[in-house]
């Protein structure tokens, strides 16, 4: 028998491909698995197209086989094998793809899913393996084959006996070494999750061997080992039938079965695509967030298979960062892949799969605001905030896609309401959409700035998480009325001449105020917001106040101040005291100035700056 040598080049390449190409040892199996899938569509096109074959369905099956003692194993199936040429030629031959070949000398199109085009899968098989052993006997041929080779020295062919049609891949499993542990590719639990994971969807049946504990008879805990033949993969992935056969409960199993969530969906989105790109996916919007889903930790992205074996566990070029929470499956034909099969060359037809199936969660989640209010509440409790994120964040890029999808708490309505229902029922003459920020609702509830508003019936949003005015600012306005916050200078409601002349009449007051707390405020004015509180604080400029509290939390604590203006209730009892120590006693003055700013202060959930020196005032106001 002579030895056969592989050229140079062709060494140096098939040791980079042993190496080099797969970042998962795994996948081999999912290379030979995929092989033989496709030895047994070529041979059910035989059957098509030749008259003399029949294809019984039931004849057609891969097996595994593991053998820990003999440390082997084998894939066989029952496709159309290979000649002696074909067995040169497509193993000989690095990046020699016989199927690619085959898919186009026959012009295959639509109906076959023949997954090989590199020609180079079936060496991965060296990356767990110290030998290979190929046993084939190809459709109308009546001598089989046996190849082997233990890796880049070369390999051998010679003939065997073989009965049936079909190919054997005998892989010698490694030894383990100190890195690596090649057992568990013996061992029957995790081969089976490999195919489960890979493989699951591939149309003929993968047969093993499995071991079953069953109670041994007459026992209550006494079991017996039995070993039966069990088909372990799925073959038919559900998003290829039919939508009309699938119920609720066929999508909510399969999200249990990927372990897409530990809770069930609360909506799912199933796109039979064929257009440009023919792609089928199904996707989940979950009910709960998970855990890690605000941590460094947390992956978005889809899994992604090509003619049904899985690519990627998590592609995230498929959705936008405002829609990571999304779960779920794309199984295309159309993609290219690389040679890894792992990775993606960032191609057109990723791009198209990934717009669409943005506009569609987005139709899919107005959908659900419009008509399932409930469950859409629900959801936004969970990434609500995730939304508002992806207004902000790049520039306002995605506002338009996200602005109608946003809900706030309503001060009328006292529930969650979107932008656009706000909008529908302004007051003829109003300018501005309101909105309170404040920790909490009961908070935002209580605060002095909302009393105009409220008792003008006006309706306010309520803005309670810290991206909320972030958002906002990058939003600007929706349907061209522009976001007010109720602490501003100016509510664009029209003045009442009353607390006008009122304010003119007590300029002094106000100036010598403003005077006192010259540092820490911009301006002193009376209010036409206040009703029964005697003092607030309100802003003016790109900061407000929230936003100073939101900056001055971050790590790198910035100090960043907003320009703030101390409001004063004219029609409150305080401002007569105020007008009488300003006449009588400006040392009185000065307490009562600093102790309504501090109280304005804290009002707001800022910090006051003496503490010692409020109370102080406080006791001194006391006596
Ligand atoms: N079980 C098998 N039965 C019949 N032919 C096979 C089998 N395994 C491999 N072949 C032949 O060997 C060729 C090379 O296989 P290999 O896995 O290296 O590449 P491929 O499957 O064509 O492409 P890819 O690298 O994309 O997997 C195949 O194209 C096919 O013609």
């Amino acid at each position: 028998m002579i030895k056969k040598e592989f050229k140079a080049e062709s060494k140096r390449l098939l040791d980079l491909m042993i190496n080099s190409i797969y970042t998962h040892k795994e996948i081999f199996l999912r290379e030979l698995i995929s092989n033989s899938s496709d030895a047994i569509d070529k041979m059910y096109y035989r059957a098509l197209t030749d008259e003399n074959i029949t294809f019984n369905k039931d004849d057609y099956y891969i097996m595994i086989t593991a053998d820990r003692d003999n440390r082997t194993l084998s894939v066989l199936d029952t496709g159309i094998g290979m000649t002696k040429e074909e067995l040169e030629e497509n193993l000989g031959v690095i990046a020699k793809s016989g199927s690619f070949a085959f898919k186009k000398e026959n012009e295959l199109k639509d109906g076959f899913d023949i997954i090989g085009q590199f020609g180079v899968g079936f060496y991965s098989a060296f990356m767990v393996a110290e030998s290979v052993t190929v046993v084939t006997k190809a459709l109308g041929s009546d001598q089989a084959y046996k190849w082997e080779s233990e890796g880049a020295e070369g390999y051998t062919v010679e003939p065997v006996e073989k009965e049936s049609v079909g190919t054997e891949i005998i892989l010698k499993i490694k030894e383990n070494t100190e890195d690596e542990f090649y057992d568990e590719f013996l061992e029957e639990y995790r081969l089976g999750s490999i195919i489960k994971k890979y493989s699951d969807f591939i149309r003929y049946p993968i047969k093993m061997e499995v071991t079953k504990r069953k109670l041994k008879e007459g026992s209550k805990n006494q079991y017996d080992e039995i070993k039966e033949i069990k088909v372990i993969n799925s073959m038919i992935p559900i998003w290829r039938k039919n939508k009309n056969e699938l119920t609720k409960e066929d999508y909510e199993n399969f999200y249990t079965e990927k372990h897409y969530g530990y809770d069930k969906p609360l909506s799912y989105v199933h796109i039979s695509a064929d257009g440009a790109v023919r792609y089928n996916a199904i996707l989940y919007i979950p009910e709960k967030m998970p855990f890690d889903f605000y941590t460094k930790e947390y992956e978005k992205g889809l899994e992604l298979y090509s003619n049904g074996v899985l690519i990627m566990d998590k592609c995230g070029e498929l959705v936008p960062d405002y829609f990571s929470f999304v779960k779920g499956m794309v199984d295309s034909e159309d993609l290219s892949l690389n040679i890894s099969r792992e990775l993606l060359q960032h191609d057109r037809q990723l791009k198209i799969i990934a717009k669409r199936i943005k506009e569609k969660i987005k139709s899919e989640l107005i959908f659900l605001q419009k008509e399932e209010r409930e469950k859409y509440e629900e959801f936004y409790k969970s990434f609500g905030r995730q939304l508002k994120y992806g207004v902000y964040t790049d520039f306002g890029q995605h506002k338009e896609t996200l602005q109608d999808l946003l809900m706030f708490y309503s001060s009328k309505e006292k529930k969650m309401v979107t932008l656009d229902e706000y909008v529908e029922r302004m007051k003829e003459d109003q300018k501005y959409i309101y909105y309170a920020s404040g920790d909490s609702i009961e908070r935002i509830d209580k605060m002095p700035q909302t009393e105009f508003l409220n008792e003008e019936g006006y309706e306010i949003l309520y803005f309670t998480d810290d991206v909320d005015e972030f958002a906002i600012n990058i939003l600007m306005n929706y349907k061209e009325k522009e976001f007010k916050s109720v602490s501003s200078g100016d509510l664009g409601i029209e003045s009442k001449d009353k607390e006008e002349n009122e304010g003119n009449e007590n300029k002094e007051v106000f100036e010598y105020m403003k005077e006192l707390l010259s540092e820490k405020i911009k301006d002193v004015r009376p209010s036409k917001r206040l009703k029964n509180h005697p003092v607030c604080l309100a802003s003016e400029g790109e900061i407000s106040i929230e936003m100073e509290k939101v900056l001055r939390a971050m790590p790198t604590g910035q100090e960043v101040k907003a320009e703030k203006i101390l409001e004063i209730n004219v029609n409150h009892e305080v401002f007569k005291a105020l007008q009488d120590a300003f006449i009588n006693d400006k040392e009185k003055l000065k307490v009562y100035t600093t102790v309504l700013y501090n109280q304005a202060l804290l009002i707001e959930g800022l910090p006051i700056n003496d503490p010692v020196e409020f109370t102080n005032n406080i006791c001194k106001l006391m006596s």
